[in-house]
Parts: C-alpha cells; structure tokens; sequence
C-alpha cells in the first residue's frame, strides 16, 4: 500500500526570499510549522535574480559584454551568504560557500558556450535555471541549522518533454520518482527545500516550466504526494480583487472556488501561475495564499467551494501587442485563413490572449515577444496585410457590474473591447496610472 505522508507543501516565492532578512523570516515561518509533520519547501530564485538571468544570458546570446551584470548576480548572492552565514556553523557556511562557487564557475563555463547558431530557448533553460539552484541550497542550509533539512534536486525527478521555456510534465514520471525518493528522504529530516519553476529531460537537461512557475511545482509535488495543502507565500493578505499595485482599494477574497482562481490566473492575475489550479483541484488538495508580511493573517483558501456573487476581479496583463491581418485582396476572413494564422501563431509560440474578427481583418492580442513577433511575421507577410501595436494593456473584469467597467475604463484609449455574460475585457494604450 502507498505511504500516506500527510506532507504539506510551502512555497515561497522571488519577493519572500529576496534577501537575507526575507530569509531570516522565511525561516520563522518554516519554524512556526514544526509540529505539524514533514514539508516540502518549494523556493524561486531569490528577488529579481531570474530577470536578471534573463539578461546576461540575452547579452551572451548576442555576443555582448556580460561581465558586469554576472558580476553582480554573484557577489548579490555571496553577500546575502554572508549576512546570512551568522546565523549557521562554520561547517554548513564553508559547504555552501564551495557549491555557491561550483555554481558560479558552471554558470561562467555555460555562457562561454552560448552560441547565436543553436536554440535560443534551449540555452536559455541550462543558464536561467540557475537561481533556483542558487536560493534552494542557501535555503536548505539555512534551515538546516535549526531544523533536520534536505536539499533536493528536482531536475532528476521532475520530468519534463524538451519544449524548452515551457517544458510539459510527465506526470507518470514525475509521480513514480517522487514517491519512491521523497518519502525516504522525508524519514531522515523532516523538512526538504527543492527548486520551483525546473525540471529536467529523460537524457538530464534541465528544462523551465514558464516564467513564475514556482507555485506550479508546488502544485505538482502535492499532486504527485498526495499533500494535505499547498501554501504559497507572498506580500499580499491572500487572493484580491485586484493587484493591489494598480488598483485602489482592494479586497481580500477569504475563500474562492477552483474555477473562479483558474479563470482570474488564465486572465492574467499574476498572484497564481495558471497551471497551478488544476492538479490540485484533481485531488482537491486546498492552496492557502498567505502573507509571508503577516503570517499569523487569515489569507485566503481555494477549494471546492461554493459562494455567493463574488466582488468584480480586476485582472491586468501589461506588455500586449494587438495583430491585424488583412487579407490582400479583399477576401473575407475564412476558416482557411484562420487555419493558417492560428498555425503560424502555435508555431512561434505566440499565445492568444484575446481575439476579434471582422469582415477581411482578424485581430489577436498576444504577449509580446520581439523574437516571436519577428517569426511569425517573416511565415504571414506574403499572405496578409499586418498591422500591429506594442505597449498595450489588457484588462478582463470577471464578474463585471456597470460600475466597474465605468471605473476601469475612464480617460483610457480603447482598441478593442468585447464582453461575455461574466467576463468583460478591453485593450487599452499602455499608462501606468493607478486606478483609484
Ligand atoms: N488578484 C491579486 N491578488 C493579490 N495579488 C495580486 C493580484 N494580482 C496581481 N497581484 C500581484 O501579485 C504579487 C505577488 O505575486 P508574485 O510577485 O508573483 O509573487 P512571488 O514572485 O513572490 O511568488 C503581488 O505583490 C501583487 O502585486
Ligand atoms: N524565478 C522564476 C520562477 C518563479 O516562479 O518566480 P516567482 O515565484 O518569484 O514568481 C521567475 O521569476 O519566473
């Protein structure tokens, strides 16, 4: 029979682990939970360390200089590993000095061998996973000075296809390695600390599961255990109505169905990776948002609920690019055009956040990606006629009501708006007004 481990699983995100003092808090938590049996922390590279992955790895891909950026990241992290190294034995602080410098020099040897002739997004994985790597060894030895800890790699059990910055689960993969190694390692110290947002191939290369894809893991180990919970921490009091950063007001949703978070999440609320939802809600395994600013807090919990009409959620996606294709000749837009554009559009990896056609014009609103824009106009300019606008926002209200489309909508330019029985959305010129 399956060990049951009742294990719940924590994850903790770029902003709670962003330096040493987040760390130091990080650990309080972690600490407050001793008596409730074995956890599996899940950690994102700590702060803004990803973007900043991001960045070198650009640089190095267009034979630029890098040098300073990358002297940057490390001596980040060495300072927050000395800040920190008081806290711990000499023993555990020498240990992770050595692998903070084996990962650094690796990093180095990496980006010696980018090269502009091979696979942007096949690259970007070996280089940008990193910070994970960085924050969950700095983590697990924090830890491991109070309490018994593991470092656990993921890459050799979560497995993943090789569709680069978006690898796919396998997920019978996945859960066979994760019951065989995790319960072992779960007997000989009772907490584990393990990267978010990578995986690995079946030949070894570590792959990304999407930017923010750390509660994602969580999600994943939970499923493939069968946790208890999930608890993500972040800066904000639980699940909003709205990105307490752009909108005035908010309020705290303390319990939320399933279906209503996967649609806020899919619309664009970063508070959740999208992917999150469902394999908890497969196993209705509740996932707790938690302010890592107020433990003790309320926060909210998502589950198999039901609720009353719920206040409109306010969800905006920044850095949109609207696309028109016209076809050349005055032909409508047929179900033939539509195959080829949507074809186009998977290829090159372009997702449609929203979409409109008209007689001879189609329009889709799409992340923009400088590179994948370039790809799919160089498939569709012979074809149609295309138009297109960067530095757009997409706003979705779920549960609108008059008033607040009235809110969201005034003094802004509206390209285009469309709306459903519960789901209003509109694309709108770019600002950064806060709306009160
Ligand atoms: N509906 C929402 N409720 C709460 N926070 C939201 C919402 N939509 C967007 N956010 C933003 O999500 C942020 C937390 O998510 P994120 O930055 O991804 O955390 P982390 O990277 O630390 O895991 C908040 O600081 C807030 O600005
Ligand atoms: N560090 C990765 C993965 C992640 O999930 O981060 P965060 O939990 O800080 O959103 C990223 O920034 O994309």
């Amino acid at each position: 029979m399956q060990e049951q481990l009742a294990l719940k699983v924590y994850k903790f995100g770029g902003a709670s682990v962003k330096d040493a003092t987040a760390i130091r808090n990080l650990v309080e938590i972690v600490q407050q939970h001793r008596s409730q049996g074995p956890l599996v922390v899940v950690v994102s590279a700590m702060g803004k360390t990803t973007n900043a992955l991001e960045a070198i790895f650009a640089l190095a891909f267009a034979r630029q200089d890098y040098a300073p950026p990358l002297a940057q990241l490390i001596s980040f992290h060495r300072t927050a590993l000395q800040e920190l190294s008081g806290g711990f034995g000499p023993g555990t602080a020498a240990t992770l000095e050595q692998e903070f410098e084996a990962v650094f020099r690796q990093l180095a040897a990496q980006l010696a061998e980018v090269s502009p002739t091979q696979d942007y997004d096949a690259q970007y994985d070996q280089i940008v996973s990193c910070g994970e790597l960085l924050a969950s060894k700095l983590i697990a030895g924090v830890l491991h000075d109070t309490h018994p800890t593991r470092w656990l790699d993921c890459r050799p059990l979560l497995r993943t296809d090789d569709c680069w910055r978006e690898a796919r689960i396998d997920w019978l993969t996945t859960e066979a390695n994760l019951r065989t190694t995790v319960p072992k390692q779960l007997r000989e110290a009772s907490v584990l600390v393990t990267q978010g947002f990578v995986g690995g191939t079946r030949d070894g290369r570590t792959t990304t599961l999407g930017r923010e894809g750390s509660d994602y893991t969580a999600a994943i180990f939970a499923y493939c255990l069968q946790a208890k919970s999930v608890t993500i921490w972040k800066d904000v009091a639980g699940l909003l109505n709205a990105d307490p950063k752009f909108f005035a007001d908010p309020v705290r949703y303390p319990e939320i169905s399933y279906q209503e978070t996967i649609e806020m999440a899919y619309y664009g609320a970063s508070v959740i990776h999208p992917k999150t939802i469902k394999p908890l809600a497969v196993r209705q395994i509740p996932l707790f948002v938690k302010s890592f600013l107020d433990p003790a807090a309320e926060g909210t919990r998502i589950g198999d609920c039901r609720h009353e009409l719920l206040a409109p959620a306010f969800i905006r996606k920044t850095g949109q690019v609207l696309i028109s294709f016209e076809s050349k000749d005055l032909t409508f837009i047929s179900e033939e055009n539509l195959e080829v554009i949507f074809g186009a559009l998977a290829q090159v990896r372009l997702k449609i956040n929203m979409m409109q056609n008209s007689a001879i014009s189609f329009s889709v609103c799409t992340d923009f990606a400088a590179f994948r824009l370039e790809k799919l106009l160089g498939q569709l300019r012979e074809q149609f006629t295309i138009h297109y606008n960067t530095g757009l926002e997409l706003y979705t209200i779920k549960n609108y009501d008059a008033a607040s489309i009235r809110r969201l909508i005034e003094g802004r330019e509206v390209l285009l708006e469309q709306r459903t029985r519960q789901t209003f959305q509109v694309v709108c010129r770019g600002g950064t007004e806060f709306i009160a």
